[in-house]
């Protein structure tokens, strides 16, 4: 597999599939963390000018949650490995893949941590949630249930974490089994819940390989981006106006739910 290396990480070299030179675009923007077209004019400055601090040597805690068998394995597993398996084997406990990328110049890592969702070993799983810098509530687009369950998924995760901080992503899965009148009425609900609790929408298919790999880009590129502007904070160099542009660092989901019926994420 060909790679690039960086001059400035201590690490292994970024595989060149894991390069992020553009900010990605949300799925839909109703439900986005941010509709910006491109990575801010200071965080890009930032990189050019190799001012990212400890950003190129940190890595992300993001912890993958929701009910059983929805499909938190198999998402990983498609994207970190391009493989899919059929047959369902529960999680028990936890488990995590480390993966690299290069954002704008700089490297910069993920810990995805897939968690189990059955009841029995929950108890175990949430004891990994703290520290989590974003969090990803998987769903079963086929399944209306484990989109209402969504809600105490994200109470559980957010009362190991600061809610202030963290960048939600509100995730169905199984693209592949729904016809497009079930998925246009899920998806109306799935929007809704998202933007109550400013989280990000997508959809995806494990099995096809659908939206897998633009949603991580995603991920990776929002979540160094909110690292950059705190490098840039804690050494001085923004300015009084500056704008944190990913609401979801400055604002509780759930206090956010309760009080506000429509979108508050952009
Ligand atoms: N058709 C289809 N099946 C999927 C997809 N994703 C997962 N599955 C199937 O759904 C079942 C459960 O998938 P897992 O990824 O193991 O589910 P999980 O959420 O990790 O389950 P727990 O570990 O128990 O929490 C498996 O049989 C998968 O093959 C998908 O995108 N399409």
């Amino acid at each position: 597999m060909s790679v690039r290396v960086s001059s400035r990480s201590a690490f292994p070299p970024v595989r060149r599939d894991r390069v992020i030179a553009q900010l990605p675009q949300s799925f839909r923007k109703e439900a986005a963390l941010h509709i910006e077209e491109d990575f801010s004019s200071k965080v890009r400055t930032a990189c050019q000018e190799q001012r990212t601090g400890t950003v190129g040597f940190k890595i992300s805690k993001v912890i993958v949650v929701g009910d059983l068998a929805v499909g938190k394995t198999c998402l990983i597993n498609r994207f970190c490995k391009d493989a899919f398996d059929k047959n369902y084997k529960a999680t028990i406990g936890v488990d995590f893949e480390m993966e690299r990328f290069e954002v704008l110049g700089v490297p910069f890592s993920l810990q995805l941590w897939d968690t189990a969702g059955q009841e029995r070993f929950k108890c175990i799983a949430s004891t990994y949630y703290r520290g989590a810098q974003v969090v990803i509530i998987v769903f079963d687009l086929n399944d209306i249930a484990s989109l209402g369950h969504a809600r105490q998924w994200l109470e559980d995760a957010l009362k190991e974490n600061d809610p202030t901080s963290v960048q939600l992503f509100l995730v169905g899965t199984k693209k592949d089994l729904s016809s497009p009148a079930q998925y246009s009425r899920i998806e109306q609900d799935a929007l809704k819940f998202a933007s109550e609790i400013c989280a990000e929408f997508w959809a995806v298919s494990s099995l096809t390989g659908e939206n897998v790999t633009e949603f991580f880009f995603r991920v990776a590129a929002l979540a160094f981006e909110t690292n950059v502007l705190a490098e840039l904070e804690k050494s001085g160099t923004r300015q009084i106006g500056d704008v944190v542009r990913i609401n979801s660092t400055s604002s509780d989901p759930l206090a956010a739910s309760k009080k506000k019926p429509s979108s508050c994420c952009q």
